[in-house]
């Protein structure tokens, strides 16, 4: 590697989270911090196979459950050419969504165990750092356009959070964790206010949420220029 490298940046939590709101304010702090940055997203709906999962998402058609977990890999995996690329060139990537909603999401539908889920995306570029956006379902169905898509009910969203936890516990990945929303119910308190250790204190407005992981992701971006790019759950 001849330059210094990017960083991969990835920000992931269930529908509504903020994500996409987070990643672009990331990729306009970054830019103004003198790093170059840009944004991609998971599903990548602009590809062919992206076009398959978009129509799955939308309800316009039908998949079989392994086919579109297998097909939300490729579609992180055809992209892995451009991304290296990226990196090299020193471009921080801001990733809306990766592996980890992927294992998420498939995982929480009936009949599906974690390794399973886990393998299509095994060597993937490694993210240096992943920010999860904690949000109850019951605040996530509040929020704009909650519904219209498949997967975008508050139990589903429920067994993906669960998901997400366990996947939190995989010390091999840079997690860094966000809490946004308050409690509704004081039975859920303890649930959705806790946070393991490591924890960005995040408010519930969007400046704040910004800042914390701005923070983050300007540590961590500096951190790695000089180190190699890893290669995810190997
Ligand atoms: N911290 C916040 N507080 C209140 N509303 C927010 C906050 N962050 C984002 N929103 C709003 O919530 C909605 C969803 O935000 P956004 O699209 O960024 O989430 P997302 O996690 O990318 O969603 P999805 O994964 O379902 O596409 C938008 O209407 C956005 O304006
Ligand atoms: C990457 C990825 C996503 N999903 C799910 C998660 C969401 O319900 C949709 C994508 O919605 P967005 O508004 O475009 O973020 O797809 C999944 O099931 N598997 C995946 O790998």
């Amino acid at each position: 590697m001849a330059g210094k490298r990017g960083a991969l940046i990835v920000l992931e939590g269930v529908d509504r989270a903020g994500k996409t709101t987070q990643c672009k304010k990331l990729v306009q702090a970054l830019q103004q911090n003198g790093r170059p940055a840009e944004m991609m997203r998971f599903p990548d709906r602009s590809t062919t196979i992206g076009q398959l999962i978009s129509s799955y998402l939308e309800k316009k058609s039908d998949l079989e459950d392994h086919t579109v977990h297998l097909l939300f890999s490729a579609n992180r995996w055809e992209l892995v050419p451009l991304m290296k690329k990226k990196l090299e060139q020193g471009i921080n990537l801001v990733v809306d969504r990766y592996a980890f909603s992927g294992v998420a999401f498939t995982s929480a539908k009936p009949g599906f165990c974690l390794d399973w889920c886990k393998n299509p995306d095994v060597g993937l570029p490694k993210p240096d750092l992943v920010m999860f956006l904690k949000l109850s379902p019951t605040e996530a169905s509040l929020r704009g356009q909650f519904g219209e898509e498949r997967y975008e009910t508050s139990v589903f969203q429920r067994a993906v959070q669960q998901k997400f936890e366990h996947l939190m516990k995989d010390a091999s990945v840079n997690w860094q964790f966000c809490s946004l929303g308050l409690p509704i119910l004081p039975l859920t308190a303890f649930h959705w206010t806790w946070t393991p250790n490591d924890v960005i204190d995040a408010s519930a407005s969007i400046e704040d949420v910004h800042e914390d992981i701005a923070t983050h992701s300007l540590n961590t971006v500096s951190t790695v220029e000089n180190q190699p790019l890893g290669e995810l759950w190997k």
